[in-house]
């Protein structure tokens, strides 16, 4: 049994593929009115709509349902991720908990896996992360993952469970590099939307990718991260999907940045809280993050898009 906590496009999109593989599968949703329109529509309407809900998802409004034996994927956003566990604890001790979310608490500055041990520290935590756009895996597209876990036994179960005919899974025990990377790379996809949307040229996007890498790696291995990891499907991977796709909020929020205009607000966009918390946290590191500086300056409304472009482009000649 795998249980899917949070509904939203990503945890729908992954019980879906996950219970199309065979298992049985839990989609459990914090409100209740939710959990009875899944029930009704055997659709998320709201969040993937277009896509059934299989007859082996089945729609939980209540945490004690979910047994003893079930596997946890976390999939509610960032900064709901510590209040779910902490609320909740009782249903969590001594659990395998997998963290799909992709960002930096703003009020601890650190990713889900750091806020999973903080919150259950009986817990074994792990994640799952990468490029994979939910519509993308709830149509079958084929798309691969990275499971971190830091013990090898765990992860390679969690590995075999999670992995379907359409969804490829790598393991690795970096788990700081997994979380660093899926949550910094939403910041990048930020700045990479406002160059578009504000007509600066592909040539910027590219050296805000390649600068903003530069940036991801800084501080991921100087809090214990491999390299291999930032190179690879959670660090690169899903830079390169999120900074060049409208498929991303995280980049369509850019745009609308970059372009003077109104943003939905119900809309998830992950790297807007976690700018401000990797700022904060560089700034405990003492390591330099001049993008991640300037899309908080411009979310905070300190700047506007020309003076951060100029905050970037008149900082210190540097070597590579
Ligand atoms: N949508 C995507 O393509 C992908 C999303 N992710 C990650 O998955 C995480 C969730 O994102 P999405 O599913 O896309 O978000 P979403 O915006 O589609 O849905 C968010 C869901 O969280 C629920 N929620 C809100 N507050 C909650 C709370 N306090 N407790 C429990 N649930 C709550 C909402 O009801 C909503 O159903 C994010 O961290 C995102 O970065 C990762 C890979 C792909
Ligand atoms: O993380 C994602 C793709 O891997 C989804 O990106 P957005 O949250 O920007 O839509």
């Amino acid at each position: 049994m795998i249980s899917v906590l949070g509904a939203g496009a990503f945890g729908t999109a992954v019980a879906v593929s996950l219970a199309r593989n065979g298992g049985s599968v839990q989609l459990w949703a914090h409100d209740p009115a939710h959990v009875e329109a899944l029930r009704q529509a055997r659709e998320n309407v709201l969040r993937l709509p277009g896509v059934p809900l299989p007859d082996n998802v089945e729609p939980i409004e209540r945490l004690d349902d979910v047994p003893p034996e079930a596997v946890i994927l976390l999939a509610v956003p960032m900064q709901t991720l510590r209040h779910l566990l902490q609320d909740n604890a009782e249903h969590f001790l001594a659990r395998t908990l997998v963290a799909c979310c992709k960002g930096m608490d703003l009020k601890t500055h650190v990713g889900p896996v750091q806020t999973i041990s903080d919150c259950v520290p009986t817990a074994m935590p792990a994640i799952l992360t990468g490029p994979s756009f939910a519509a993308d895996i709830a149509h079958g597209l084929p798309t691969a993952l990275t499971l971190a876990c830091r013990d090898e036994r765990v992860g390679k179960a969690l590995q075999q469970s999670l992995t379907t005919p359409n969804l490829r899974i790598y393991r690795t025990t970096d788990t700081i590099g997994a979380e660093l990377g899926g949550a910094l790379k939403n910041v990048i996809a930020i700045a990479c939307g406002v160059v578009i949307g504000a007509r600066l040229g592909d040539s910027a996007r590219a050296a805000l990718m390649t600068r903003g890498y530069a940036e991801m790696q800084r501080m991921a291995l100087r809090l214990g991260a491999k390299p291999e990891t930032l190179a690879g499907l959670s660090g690169f991977g899903d830079l390169a999907l999120t900074c060049t796709s409208e498929g991303s909020r995280n980049f369509r929020f850019g745009l609308s940045l970059g372009q003077g205009e109104p943003f939905d607000t119900d809309v998830t966009v992950e790297g807007a809280a976690t700018a401000r918390a990797a700022l904060a946290r560089a700034r405990e590191l003492g390591i330099e993050m001049p993008i991640t500086g300037a899309v908080t300056a411009l979310l905070d409304g300190q700047v506007d898009v020309r003076q951060a472009m100029d905050m970037l482009l008149s900082r210190p000649l540097k070597d590579e």
